[in-house]
């Protein structure tokens, strides 16, 4: 595909918005959020079902030309999921080369080997409270760079148990970092806390520090 082509590709899109990175290691800095529209699962606690459905399409010159209005050079692909539209790729590699430091937020139901070494992948491992457990590909592990994160969301005592099973079983904290968020509204941060000091697990607690301000 020539290069004037693929800037004529199209991604479907929910929202583009500017916020304080609320999840993961880039929690606090300042970024601009491209929202892909749809997604293949359910997940019981999902707070952007809104994404599921609807979305329009843009070319990569129009969704690059929003994202440059703002004053950040960091930008995160999400979701509903990225992964299910093929043009998401050279849409990250596009962010790349024009100097961008790229994130995506993916769920870990699809193959995260063809992203483009220079983006930061956070890949969720789905726990059973989120009710898609067995949609985890867990070849996606042997992917992980040592700079990613794998952030599991706790949905209450089961899911804990399961991660921390989960995080000893792959050796999680060897391949990249990995992040516990609660979920919000439903699971305790300080009993989250306090499981995570009692079995001395080498993972980081994540809030959705966005849902403690008044940003999107
Ligand atoms: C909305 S999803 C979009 C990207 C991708 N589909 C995924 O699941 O990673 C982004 C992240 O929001 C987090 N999330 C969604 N709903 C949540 C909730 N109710 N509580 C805590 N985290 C939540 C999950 O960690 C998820 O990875
Ligand atoms: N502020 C803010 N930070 C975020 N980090 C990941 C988000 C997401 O929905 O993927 C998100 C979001 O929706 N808002
Ligand atoms: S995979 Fe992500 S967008 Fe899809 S339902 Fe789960 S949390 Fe929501
Ligand atoms: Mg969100």
């Amino acid at each position: 595909m020539s290069a004037s082509q693929e800037t004529q590709s199209l991604v479907r899109l929910t929202e583009i918005f500017y916020s304080i990175q609320g999840e993961g290691r880039a929690s606090g800095r300042p970024c601009v959020f491209v929202r892909l529209s749809r997604c293949n699962l359910r997940c019981t606690w999902c707070d952007t079902t809104y994404s599921f459905k609807g979305g329009e399409k843009f070319t990569f010159d129009d969704v690059m030309a929003e994202v440059g209005k703002y004053p950040t050079k960091l930008v995160e692909i999400t979701g509903g999921e990225p992964l299910l539209q093929p043009t998401v790729h050279p849409l990250m590699t596009a962010f790349a080369d024009a100097g961008y430091e790229v994130m995506i937020e993916t769920s870990g139901s699809l193959d995260i080997s063809k992203i483009d070494p220079r983006v930061h992948i956070i890949m969720d491992l789905k726990a059973p409270g989120s009710s898609e457990e067995k949609r985890n590909l867990w070849a996606n592990l042997e992917h992980l760079k040592p700079t990613d994160e794998v952030k599991i969301v706790i949905l209450d005592q089961a899911d804990y148990e399961w991660a921390r099973d989960k995080v000893r079983e792959h050796k999680l904290e060897e391949r990249c970092h990995v992040i516990f968020s609660p979920v919000h509204g439903q699971m305790d941060g300080n009993a989250l806390a306090n499981w995570i000091l009692e079995d001395g697990l080498n993972v980081r607690l994540g809030l959705q520090i966005h849902k403690f301000l008044s940003v999107e």
